[in-house]
């Protein structure tokens, strides 16, 4: 898949959004991606993640374990651990903190690639690679449909995507008047109580 493919999935979904939006990590953006307009369409869910999965495959070679963040990683997680031929499973809040829980284990050995839908800072790919490292599975690297970094990110493991976009985001002080504007809206589920 092109770049032109992946935002073309995205602009015919109606997943690219402007306005004024408060990010995950607390930054502001004049975009925002959202990744349930694409989610919700299972064949166009497939076509990218097919696409992300054969990326992952000649990047790391074979996967037994997709671990993905909620709310937003777990359908790209399944999706692509299904071309994988992997297990897919996640980490969610408890308290603020993600966590395995439900009973989702990672065995000894095996090949393990965290999958996200978005990185913008990389907090929530951070926390999820910290939520995991205690287990006894091999970490060969993360994944996501959309680097809005532009490959900056640093998650202290290989990062590959299907696509890197430049998108600016502002702290909450420093917002371009355009935008201080217009109200905020906050998509995701960072900081929603449980
Ligand atoms: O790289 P970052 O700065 O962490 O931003 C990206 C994260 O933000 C979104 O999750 P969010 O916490 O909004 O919740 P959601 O997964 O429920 O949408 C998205 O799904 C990523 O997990
Ligand atoms: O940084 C985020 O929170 C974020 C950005 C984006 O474009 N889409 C999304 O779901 N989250
Ligand atoms: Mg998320």
């Amino acid at each position: 898949m092109t770049d032109d493919d992946v935002l073309a999935e995205f602009r015919d979904a109606g997943a690219l959004l402007e306005g004024h939006f408060i990010l995950s990590s607390g930054l502001r953006s004049p975009i925002f991606l959202q990744k349930m307009f694409i989610f919700q369409d299972p064949v166009r869910t497939e076509r990218l993640c097919k696409a992300l999965a054969e990326k992952i495959e000649a990047a790391f070679g074979t996967v037994d374990y997709v671990v993905s963040p909620a709310v937003g990683g777990i359908v790209p997680g399944y999706e692509t651990a299904r071309h994988l031929k992997a297990k897919a499973i996640f980490v969610e809040r408890e308290d603020g903190q993600f966590r395995l829980r439900r009973g989702f284990a990672i065995p000894k050995g095996a090949r393990v690639v965290m999958v996200e839908d978005i990185v913008t800072t990389g907090l929530s790919s951070r926390e999820c690679l910290a939520s995991i490292a205690g287990e006894p599975g091999i970490m060969l690297g993360a994944a996501c449909l959309v680097d809005r970094s532009a490959g900056r990110v640093d998650l202290g493991v290989p990062l590959v995507s299907l696509i890197r976009l430049d998108i600016p985001a502002y702290p909450a002080d420093a917002l371009p008047p355009e935008l201080a504007a217009i109200p905020a809206v906050k998509p995701g589920s960072r900081g929603l109580a449980a």
